[in-house]
């Protein structure tokens, strides 16, 4: 049998065609290959094995090598043959060699119906990972999908059991979607080469506690989680929603050592959609045409920038220079005090909030993938802004990429709301001197 083409496809092949080798490499092309064995004699006749690796296979004197993620049942097929063909005799099968082939199996029905001339290509271009499929997860997971944000989609969690469920029951939805690959694990492999890894993992909270009460236990789960999302996703943006987010955000990037700008807390994003949505309620506008923002903690001492609120570039303090401040008879500061309160009046009735936030993450992630240069307000490392001096991570609108924030708009704050925004770094400080990392 004359070699096939493996010479072409496989110029190293020639270079040890003289059977001495110990080890060479075989293949690196996409596509299938036809598994062929060499012994002293020649090339066996039939073929060992087809694979579909776009990997290195390798042989050494005993072995085909698995490199990279040649599949086990490839690789347990090679071994079985090789222990049974010619009497055992392992060191006469000197070599492996693939041949590329595109043809499917004449057999299935797949290769029937359809002429493969060449794989799919598997793009990891918009490849987003969820950590923690709860209520949170789940949603961002559903509108990621939803919006057409991603076609790429991996769901990471503890339970097993749980994973499958939430993959299958979102695999079964793909016919109205844009046929998006969902995968889901436990382990973190899945998760390799992510743009976007999305951490929503851990505790929520209980009707009357506090975001900060769920620190010392998130900020735990956070040096389980992110170290795997590091060593996978080396590249990746990290959006922090776990809770308190900010503190977590620092926390997450200290232990990943990523630059700050590719550690982003979800931070007061979800808040200025409350407060625009509820100014706009007010003046019966629509919130997109709303410009106010919510700055600071993504919690109870969150700052209203009310003196930047406007409609069309109509600033509404010019028309109510008392607008947010206690003397205002139209009581305007009640709707951030709405805003403050809007977790716990959502978890006081359904147990927990999730659709806001799966909605507020979506748009974060499209702006990171599409590069989008558009600001939101997310949590990012703010020494040295507005007068702050603490190292502590807070939000400010900020715009964002492909990697991650890229600038802070710098808006022109009052002294009271300097001074709030100020107040709130310095309780984010303490916290981070409390929390064990
Ligand atoms: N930043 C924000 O605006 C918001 C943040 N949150 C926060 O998001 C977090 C999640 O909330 P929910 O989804 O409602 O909670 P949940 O209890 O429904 O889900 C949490 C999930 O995390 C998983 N998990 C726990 N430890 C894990 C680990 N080590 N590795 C992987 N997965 C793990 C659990 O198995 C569970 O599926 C909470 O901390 C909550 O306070 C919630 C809403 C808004
Ligand atoms: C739970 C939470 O952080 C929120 O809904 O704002």
């Amino acid at each position: 049998m004359s070699i096939p083409n493996v010479h072409r496809l496989i110029p190293k092949f020639l270079r040890v065609n003289g059977l001495t080798a110990n080890s060479n490499e075989l293949s690196h092309n996409y596509g299938t290959y036809k598994i062929y064995s060499i012994n002293e004699h020649g090339p066996f006749s039939e073929k060992i094995g087809d694979f579909e690796d776009e990997n290195y296979l390798y042989m050494n004197e005993k072995n085909l090598v698995r490199h990279k993620s040649l599949n086990n049942e490839s690789q347990s097929y090679a071994k079985r043959y090789y222990s049974t063909k010619e009497g055992s005799k392992p060191n006469k099968l000197l070599h492996i060699y693939g041949r590329r082939c595109y043809a499917t199996k004449p057999e299935n029905v797949k290769g029937k119906l359809m002429h493969e001339i060449q794989k799919p290509i598997e793009t990891f271009d918009d490849k987003v990972t969820v950590v923690g499929i709860g209520a949170v997860g789940m949603a961002c997971a559903f509108s990621i999908l939803s919006q057409g944000i991603s076609n790429n989609l991996v769901l990471i969690d503890m339970f097993e059991n749980k994973l499958e469920g939430e993959m299958m029951d979102l695999q079964h939805g793909s016919l109205f979607l844009k046929d998006p690959k969902i995968t889901a694990s436990t382990d973190y492999a899945v998760s390799a080469g992510s743009r976007v890894c999305v951490v929503t993992a851990g505790v929520r909270q209980k009707d009357n506690e506090s975001r900060t009460d769920l620190l010392q236990r998130n900020a735990d789960l956070m040096k389980n989680i992110i170290p795997h999302l590091v060593e996978y996703s080396p590249n990746a943006v990290l959006l922090i929603v776990s809770n308190p987010c900010d503190v977590l955000s620092y926390v997450a990037w200290k232990i990943s050592g990523f630059p700050m700008t590719r550690i982003i807390g979800s931070g007061t994003n979800l808040d200025t959609s409350r407060f625009r949505y509820m100014i706009a309620n007010r003046l019966n506008i629509a919130p997109a045409s709303v410009h106010a923002w919510i700055i600071g903690e993504h919690g109870d001492t969150s700052v209203a920038v009310w003196s930047a609120l406007n409609v069309a570039g109509v600033r509404l303090r010019d028309i109510n220079p008392k607008i947010g401040t206690r003397e205002d008879p139209d009581r305007w500061e009640d709707i951030h005090k709405e805003v403050v309160l809007s977790a716990y009046n959502v978890i006081k009735k359904k147990g927990y909030t999730n659709w806001a936030i799966g909605l507020s993450v979506t748009s974060m992630v499209h702006s990171i993938l599409k590069n989008m240069n558009s600001v939101h307000a997310v949590s990012t490392l703010i020494k040295g802004l507005h007068g702050v001096k603490e190292e502590v991570y807070l939000s400010l609108p900020c715009t964002l990429g492909q990697r991650g924030v890229l600038g802070v708009i710098q808006q022109v704050l009052t002294p009271t709301e300097r001074e709030a925004l100020q107040k709130s770094a310095r309780i984010m400080a303490e916290l981070i001197k409390g929390v064990h990392i």
